[in-house]
C-alpha cells in the first residue's frame, strides 16, 4: 500500500546574517546612494555652471577682438589684426579665432596648436560644451566692416572640470567616511544592546541561570525592553526558588513523619530495597523492629495529645542511639524500625537491642508534668543468615519483636526463623 502521509520538510541549518552584517549592509547601500545621487548632481550643476561661465567669457573675447582688429579692417591691414589676434589669444582662452570679410571671406585667423593628446582631449571636449562658434560683427561708422568667429577652448575647461570633480569627489569620500563611523556608532548602540538580551535568554534557556541581568541600552526602546525583561527574569527566579522551596518540603513530607520529625515508612522501605539490589554483593544487616507497648491504654486513658508526646519522646531517644550509617524510621502507630549498618553481627545487635530497652527505663515527662513509663518491645533480624530479601527481613523482625511481646515486653528477641510459639509471661 501507499504511503501518503506528507513528510514535513526538515530545515537545513543555514549561516544567518546577523543583524550588525545586516545593518552594515544597509547603512553602506544607503550612504553610497546618497552621495553618489549627490555628486552626480553636483558634478552637472558644476558643469553648466562652468560652461555658462566660459560662454560668457567667450563673449566678452569676442567682443575685445571685434573692438581691436577694427582699425586693421579698415585700413585692410591682416597682418594687423593677427597680431592682435594673437595678443587676445595669449591672454584670452579660445581654440580658433577667425576675421571674416562682410562676404565671409577669412582676413585673419589663428588657432590654438594642438601638442599631444591633453590637447586633441581638450578639443573633443570643446566641441562638446560649445558645439556652435561664438560670432560678432565688427562695426565701423554704424556700418558691418566684418565679423569675428571664435570656438571654445576645451582644453581649460577640460583642467577646470577635473580639478572640480576631484575636489568634489574627495568631499564626497569624506561625507561618506563621516556618516559611516556615526553609522556604526549609532548601529553599535543597538547591535551591543540587542546583544546582551539575546546572550541572557540563551543562558537562561539554556542553564537556567536566572541570576542574570541585562545592563540598560543607551536608546530609548531597547532600554524598556531591557528594564521589562530583567523583571520577568526576577518573576522567574522568584518562582523558582519558590518551586525549589516547595520540592524540598514536599520531598521532605513523602519521606518524613509529620509527628516525630523521623523518616517514614516509604523511607525506610526504600533504603531496605536499596540494601538488597541484585546488582551488588549480599549486605551484612541488622533490623530492629520495635512496638510501644500497651500503647492503646495510653492513648484511651491519657488522652491523644499524650500518646502524640510519648511517640515524640520515644522518637528523641531512638535518634540519640543511633551510629552514623543507622537508618531510624517510624514506620506508622506506635511502630518503629532501626536498620543498623551493614558488618554488624548478632551479639552488637543484641547490645544495641538492650541500650533501647535501657533508655526506656527514664519515665516520660508529659506536657501536664506527670510523668509516665514506657516500655518496648524489639524484634531482632539478621541478613543475609536470617533474610534474603527486603520484605523477609522485615517479617522476621516483625514476628521476633511479636515473641518479645508475647514473653513480657520491655524485652529483646532475635529471630530464630522458627515458627512462632504463643508464650506466656512466667
Ligand atoms: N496518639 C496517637 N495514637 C496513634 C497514632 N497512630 C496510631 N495511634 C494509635 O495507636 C494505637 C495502637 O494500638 P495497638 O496497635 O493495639 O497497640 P498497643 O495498644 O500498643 O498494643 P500492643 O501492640 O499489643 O502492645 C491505636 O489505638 C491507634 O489509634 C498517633 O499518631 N498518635
Amino acid at each position: 500500500m501507499e504511503n501518503n502521509i506528507p513528510v514535513p520538510d526538515v530545515e537545513q541549518p543555514r549561516q544567518r546574517k546577523t543583524l550588525g552584517a545586516a545593518l552594515n549592509r544597509i547603512h553602506v547601500i544607503v550612504i553610497l546612494t546618497a552621495i553618489g545621487l549627490a555628486g552626480f548632481l553636483l558634478i552637472m550643476l558644476a558643469l553648466l555652471a562652468l560652461r555658462s561661465h566660459a560662454e560668457s567669457n567667450l563673449q566678452l573675447t569676442a567682443r575685445a577682438i571685434s573692438y581691436t582688429t577694427e582699425a586693421a579692417l579698415v585700413f585692410n591691414d591682416a597682418s594687423a589684426a593677427h597680431d592682435s589676434l594673437v595678443f587676445i589669444a595669449d591672454r584670452g582662452d579660445f581654440a580658433q579665432a577667425k576675421i571674416l570679410t562682410p562676404a565671409g571671406n577669412t582676413f585673419t585667423e589663428w588657432q590654438h596648436p594642438v601638442a599631444g593628446n591633453w590637447d586633441k582631449l581638450g578639443q573633443f571636449v570643446g566641441h562638446l560644451a560649445f558645439p556652435d562658434p561664438v560670432t560678432l560683427p565688427v562695426i565701423h561708422s554704424g556700418s558691418v566692416i566684418g565679423t569675428v568667429w571664435l570656438t571654445g577652448n576645451g582644453t581649460s575647461l577640460l583642467g577646470f572640470l577635473l580639478e572640480t570633480v576631484l575636489s568634489l569627489l574627495g568631499c564626497l569620500v569624506l561625507t561618506a567616511l563621516v556618516a559611516l563611523y556615526f553609522s556604526r556608532r549609532m548601529q553599535k548602540g543597538i547591535v551591543d544592546a540587542l546583544g546582551h538580551i539575546t546572550r541572557v535568554t540563551h543562558e537562561v534557556s539554556a542553564n537556567r541561570s536566572f541570576t542574570l541581568r541585562v545592563p540598560s541600552a543607551p536608546i530609548a526602546e531597547l532600554h524598556t525592553l531591557s528594564q521589562d525583561f530583567n523583571s520577568l527574569l526576577t518573576e522567574l527566579e522568584a518562582w523558582e526558588n519558590h518551586m525549589k522551596n516547595e520540592n524540598v518540603s514536599l520531598t521532605k513530607k513523602a519521606l518524613h513523619d509529620g509527628l516525630t520529625g523521623l523518616h517514614n515508612r516509604a523511607f525506610f522501605i526504600d533504603t531496605l530495597n536499596q540494601c538488597f539490589n541484585p546488582m551488588r554483593p549480599p549486605l551484612s544487616l541488622a533490623l530492629l523492629f520495635i512496638d510501644v507497648d500497651n500503647f492503646k491504654e495510653i492513648n484511651d486513658s491519657l488522652g491523644h495529645a499524650a500518646g502524640d508526646r510519648v511517640l515524640m519522646v520515644i522518637g528523641e531517644r531512638l535518634s540519640k542511639t543511633l551510629r552514623e550509617g543507622d537508618v531510624l524510621a517510624r514506620l506508622g502507630g506506635d511502630e518503629f524500625a532501626i536498620l543498623l549498618d551493614p558488618m554488624i553481627s548478632t551479639a552488637e545487635s543484641v547490645a544495641f537491642a538492650e541500650r533501647i530497652v535501657e533508655i526506656m527505663k527514664t519515665p516520660v515527662i508529659l506536657l501536664n508534668n506527670k510523668t509516665l513509663d514506657v516500655s518496648l518491645s524489639i524484634g531482632i533480624a539478621l541478613s543475609p543468615s536470617q533474610a534474603n530479601s527486603a520484605k523477609e527481613l522485615l517479617e522476621k523482625a516483625d514476628e521476633a519483636m511479636y515473641r518479645s511481646k508475647k514473653i513480657s515486653g520491655s524485652c529483646w528477641h532475635v529471630s530464630t526463623g522458627m515458627p512462632l510459639t504463643v508464650v506466656t509471661k512466667d
